[in-house]
């Protein structure tokens, strides 16, 4: 009876995705089984749009496929059309945020990326203030400070010029942490030493890491499990509790501190002009809760740091197997600033090339990797087809499409040669644009936050520093590429290579102490 159950519906199910072709995989893309099991025949598996990139399109020849489980579950969409995603994404579109995003970044409760559209603009209108050319600035200088107190350290200094850091990665995740937790909450974080306060023997970082380790547990597992006496599950809600109490009391220091610019410290962090905001709509229904500050803290804090942390990782990756690109960047930040001496924030509009080559970097390793959207209503969406038509496609209401960025990224109606590292494509105003940050009114609101952070950090080391990868007797830089970034990628919060070595030899000008 359960097979015929089974048959039934997933009939009804390829009727409600207008027979859209795609692979069949034993249960929804969207279940707690697809996350934490591998790719493989029966199962899409986190690195399914990864593997896939060309083949699974290659494969079923459409830019929107349908991923119908056997066994009863939600049918989800996917494309990598940036025409069907801008419909997606476009102001007063038929389609809003997917329960599935919502939640998971939502455990603190409802924020500015967990709130469906009728209570987004209360979020974005407390947020969007601390988002501005002041911070921008701060964001530069800060920027710059924490290049020298990581290059000043004394694993940096004590290798002759010639350092080989064994987890790129863990050093950018490392930067991006610390300036979010500076430029958006004004904490101090030393990179040698000095990791904040600790509650509960936990420091803010390791809570950061547990809950970038436990997200697909977050999503899927109820909230009481996490109270369990399971070691794992315990180290998770202690995390949670440790993060709410510092972020707690970050609002409570601020409040008392008032109007007093010396005892807020930073007055110009995101934070400060997020509580005045917040103060200006006191008494007013649009104000939000403490609980709902907390939960925009922890977004802020979350999306700000894992996002550009693996793009830096992966520009720097790709520049070290890239040398021709790295020296024209090299060139490039010598010809802005000839002296040798540190751009200035104005400096960082003339760093085209550097730019690009992060924007690049997030091309061929998008942070974010895809995200999901659900129809509010019946409505049809215009689907480009390989001879330059379009047909119309009819979508159910509740139908959830992902906009798949690796896809997108790698389509090469969209870009030529789509795997290869070409940051010039970027100086080209009629190149596609991309979606790395989205589009429309939920574009990302760090965008150049962002922008600023990576464009400065990586000025900084290209212009003090070689970098090159650790070779394999006999291995090429391609080869290299391959090893340590195409085939070890993970996707978590953030998606993008994992953890590799590179070799960082100082420049014969650079100007820092060795
Ligand atoms: C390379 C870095 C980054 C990338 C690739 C990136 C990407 C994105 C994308 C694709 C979205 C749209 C998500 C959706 O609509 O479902 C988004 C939203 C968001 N991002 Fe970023 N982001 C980055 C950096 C940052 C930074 C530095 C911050 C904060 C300091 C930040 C804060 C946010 C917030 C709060 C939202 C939700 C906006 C809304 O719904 O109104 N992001 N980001």
């Amino acid at each position: 009876a359960y097979a015929v159950y089974c048959v039934i519906l997933y009939r009804r199910n390829k009727a409600n995705v207008q027979q859209l072709p795609g692979p069949r995989y034993l249960w929804t893309l969207f279940s707690m089984a697809n996350s934490v099991l591998p790719n493989s025949e029966w199962n899409g598996g986190m690195l399914l749009s990864w593997i896939g990139r060309h083949s699974m399109w290659d494969k079923y020849g459409s830019e929107i496929l349908a991923f119908v489980p056997i066994i009863p579950g939600q049918p989800i969409m996917w494309t990598r059309s940036v025409e069907v995603a801008r419909q997606l994404l476009a102001n007063k579109s038929d389609w809003d945020k997917a329960p599935e995003s919502v939640e998971s970044l939502g455990m603190f409760g409802e924020n500015l990326f967990s709130s469906y559209r009728d209570r987004w603009a209360r979020h974005r209108r407390i947020v969007a203030p601390g988002f501005n050319q002041k911070l921008y600035e701060l964001v530069w200088r800060e920027s710059l400070r924490t290049y020298y107190d990581m290059v000043q350290t004394e694993e940096w200094l004590n290798h002759g010029g010639s350092y080989v850091h064994p987890d790129v990665i863990a050093m950018t995740s490392k930067i991006a942490l610390y300036l979010i937790a500076s430029c958006g909450f004004g904490m101090s974080l030393a990179w040698d030493g000095n990791v904040g306060e600790r509650i509960r023997g936990l420091s803010l970082p390791e809570c950061f890491q547990i809950t970038s380790d436990s997200m697909i547990a977050q999503i899927f597992l109820p909230k009481w499990a996490f109270r369990l006496p399971f070691k794992a599950l315990r180290k998770v809600y202690e995390s949670n509790l440790v993060i709410e109490s510092i972020l707690m009391r970050i609002i409570e220091k601020r409040r008392l501190a008032g109007a007093d610019p010396v005892q807020q410290g930073n007055a110009k962090d995101v934070f400060n002009l997020l509580l005045t905001a917040n103060e200006a709509e006191t008494d007013s229904k649009n104000a939000l809760t403490d609980r709902e500050l907390i939960s925009n803290c922890f977004l802020l804090m979350l999306a700000g740091h894992e996002t550009t942390s693996h793009g830096l990782g992966a520009a720097l990756g790709l520049l070290a197997c890239n040398p021709d690109i790295q020296e024209k960047a090299y060139e490039e930040v010598m010809t802005v600033v000839p002296d040798g001496s540190d751009p200035t924030f104005q400096d960082l509009e003339s760093l085209v090339y550097v730019q690009a080559s992060f924007m690049e970097a997030m091309r061929l390793f998008p942070s974010v990797n895809g995200i999901p959207r659900r129809a509010v209503q019946d409505t049809v969406l215009k689907v480009p087809t390989k001879q330059g038509s379009a047909y119309d496609l009819p979508i159910k209401k509740g139908q959830i499409i992902v906009v798949d960025f690796i896809g997108l990224n790698y389509n090469e109606r969209h870009y030529s040669h789509p795997d290869e590292y070409t940051p010039g494509r970027w100086l080209d105003p009629t190149v596609e644009q991309g979606m790395n940050f989205s589009t429309g009114p939920r574009v990302c609101v760090g965008r150049k936050f962002a922008m600023v952070e990576g464009t400065t950090i990586l000025a900084m080391l290209i212009r003090d520093w070689k970098i090159t990868p650790i070779l394999y007797e006999g291995e090429t830089l391609p080869e290299w590429r391959v090893r340590c970034m195409d085939n070890a990628v993970a996707a978590a919060i953030g998606f993008g290579p994992t953890a590799f070595p590179l070799r960082f030899t100082k420049r014969e000008k650079a100007l820092i102490a060795a």
